[in-house]
Parts: C-alpha cells; structure tokens; sequence
C-alpha cells in the first residue's frame, strides 16, 4: 500500500483527486493538507465537498514548517497547488524520496525563461525542471515508469495535443496553416477561490488571454509546431470543449486522419474515438476520458476534444500516470 498525501486537497482538483485515491486498492490516503494559514484548516473535506460526505471525512490539516518530517510519513505526493506553491514544495518532497505528481505548471516546460515570461517567477530548480516527465499519459508510458517528478499538462494542453499529436506525428498536416484552437473552459478550470471576473454574474462566454496564454506555449513545446491557441471562458461549471482547425497536406483524407487516430488511441482506455460526429462536453462530464471526433472538407481538418478540466485534464490524469508509474492497470479507480 501506498502512502499517498494531497496538499492542496481543500482545491477543485484536490477534492477530485480524494474522491479516486479513496477508491484505489493500492493507494492509501495518509493525509490532506492545505496551506499554514488556511481558513479550512481542521475542517473535514466533506464538509467543504459536501458529495464526498461519508466517503472522505478526513479532516484538512494545515502544512507545518517542517516540510521534510511530513514526507518521511509518505510514499506519494499530489500537489493539487498553484504553481509557484508546487515549485517550492515539490523539490522537498523528492529530497525525501517521494514519487511527486504536480498538477501545476512549475515543471511542465524545460525552458527557465518560460517561467519568468509566463508565469511571472524566477525558476530556481533547474535541476528537477530537467528531470521531470511532462504527464500526457498516452504518450509517455515508458518515461513514466522511471520519473520520480510527474509534470501533470494543464487542462487545455491535455485536450489539445491529444488531438493534434496523432497528426502531427503522422505527418498529416500542411507545415504552412499553423492548426488554430479554439477552446472553452468551464469556470472551475480558475480553482475555488472567489474572483470577480469568476463570479456568477460576471461569467457569459468571452475570449481571454488572447496570444499570451500561458498554454499556448507549453503546447508548443511539447507538440514541436507553432499553433494558435485561444481560451475562452464559458457559463458552466465544468469541462472543456476545443475545437481545432487545421490544414491537411494535399492528398491525405478522412480515411487517413479516422486511422492516425486509430493506430493512436485502439489501446488508450481514456481517450474515445468518433466514428461519426463530434463530442460535446455531457459526454465527458464527471468522467475521466477525453473524446475526440472530426470531418474533413478537402484539405480542411476540423478536430474536436471534449474533457472534464477537472478529470483528464487534471485529477484523473494525475491518476492515470501513478498507475501507469507504480504498474497497475491504468484506468484502476478511475472506471
Ligand atoms: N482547475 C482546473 O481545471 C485545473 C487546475 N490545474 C492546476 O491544479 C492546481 C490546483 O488547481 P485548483 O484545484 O483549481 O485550485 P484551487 O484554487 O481550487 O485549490 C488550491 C488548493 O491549494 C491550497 N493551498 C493554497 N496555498 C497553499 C500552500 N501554500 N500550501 C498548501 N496548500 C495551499 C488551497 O487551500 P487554502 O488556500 O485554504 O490553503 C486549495 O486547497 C493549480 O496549479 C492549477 O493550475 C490543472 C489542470 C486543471
Ligand atoms: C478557466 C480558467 O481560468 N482556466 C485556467 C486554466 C487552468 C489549468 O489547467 O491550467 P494550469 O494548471 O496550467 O493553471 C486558466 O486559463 O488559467
């Protein structure tokens, strides 16, 4: 069994990520944390996720000083935290041997001025940003198995490049239409914490972060081609939706593209195939697949992936890789 710690586990990831740690055989939920200062401190998750009641009473306990005594109790760490709390805590953690799964984004690029231009911090663990293995499950089985630092992709970096990189490293695509990404996220993909450009009545369906999303480079880099990438914001609580256009190259057709993706994803649990049509999120909401369909029209391709921001593109997927990393079934406590 192993011991597993969540910090950040008060978080809309965090509690995703209780609710199936609870339910793996060989996981064992040793504690839930949440920061030194924190209003939830002592409080029972399920009371602040009132669907967990009776399934994750554990209480939320406060992270002490004394990082290194609470990671010799613990095999595993998830850090369900913002970015620059996980940059400073996950190199504690993996000096005391834990196997570290982060959900945010301080490890997902090997570039330090990544850092400061889009997430507006200095990196100062250039050693374990080297060492950690970007978490896109389908595409990195075997990297996985050996990582001690898991770099779990944003949400829509998820959906994204698992639509794109079948075709992109099939050499479907024409190198001169950069594929263009539209993407809408629901208003949990900006965590729990009150703002008001989240709030009720403040939330319709805009564009934001236009040309300077932090994702949009993190796709990039791990896809090995520019693209065009847009979020928006929509009025629903959960899930993602991204619809990509792109260019194919003169010749190739839909016959072609339905079996790139086929040869792809026939062995991937978590990622559906369309054979006709297009996902929409009620497919994927609440669990832990991403869906993907297309039509082609001469050489237009146009791709759509559907998630749950908070399952694939988060908690389930950081799942996913710590099966995948420990050698279970990798949809175990997932399905
Ligand atoms: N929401 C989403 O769709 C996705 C989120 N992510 C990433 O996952 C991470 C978590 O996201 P999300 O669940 O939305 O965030 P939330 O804002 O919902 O939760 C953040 C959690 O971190 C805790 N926390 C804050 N500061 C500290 C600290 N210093 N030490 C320990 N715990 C702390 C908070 O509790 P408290 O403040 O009470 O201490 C809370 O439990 C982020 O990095 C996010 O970018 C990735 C993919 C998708
Ligand atoms: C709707 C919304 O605000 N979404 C978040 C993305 C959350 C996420 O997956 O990404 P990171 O882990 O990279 O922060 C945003 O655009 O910042």
């Amino acid at each position: 069994m192993l011991n597993t710690l969540i910090v950040g586990a008060s978080g809309y990831a965090g509690a995703e990520l209780a609710a199936y740690l609870n339910r793996h055989p060989h996981m064992n939920i040793a504690a839930l944390a949440v920061s030194a200062q924190s209003a939830d401190a002592g409080k029972r998750l399920s009371d602040l996720h009132p669907q967990l009641k009776g399934i994750v009473d554990l209480p939320l306990q406060p992270m002490g000083d004394d990082v290194s005594e609470l990671a010799k109790t613990v095999d595993v760490v998830f850090l369900a935290t913002a970015h620059e709390v996980s940059h400073d805590l996950a190199p504690e953690f993996l000096a005391a041997g834990c196997v570290v799964f982060d959900l945010s984004g301080a490890y997902r690029v090997n570039q330090p001025e990544f850092y400061s231009r889009y997430y507006g911090f200095e990196h100062q663990h250039g050693d374990w940003l080297a060492k950690a293995v970007y978490g896109l499950a389908e595409w990195q089985g075997e990297a996985l198995k050996h990582a001690q630092l898991i770099a779990v992709p944003g949400c829509y970096p998820t959906a994204s490049q698992l639509a794109l990189k079948p075709l992109v490293d099939g050499g479907l695509l024409n190198a001169e239409q950069w594929p263009v990404i539209n993407a809408v996220s629901g208003v949990s993909g900006a965590g729990r914490k009150a703002s008001l450009g989240s709030s009720f009545c403040e939330v319709s369906l805009q564009p934001y972060g236009i040309f300077t999303h932090r994702h949009q480079p993190e796709i990039a880099a791990h896809l090995g081609i520019p693209v065009i990438f847009t979020p928006h914001l929509g009025n629903f609580a959960r899930g993602i939706l991204a619809t990509i256009t792109c260019r194919l190259k003169t010749g190739v057709t839909a016959e072609d593209v339905a079996e790139c993706y086929h040869n792809a994803y026939q062995d991937k649990p978590l990622v559906r195939l369309y054979d006709k049509g297009v996902p929409a999120l009620k497919a994927v909401v609440g669990l832990p697949f991403c869906d993907i369909g297309f039509a082609v029209q001469g050489e237009h391709l146009i791709v759509v992936a559907a998630e749950d921001n908070l399952l694939k593109g988060a908690a389930a997927q950081a799942v996913q890789c710590a099966n995948i990393r420990f050698g279970f079934s990798q949809t175990l406590a997932l399905l």
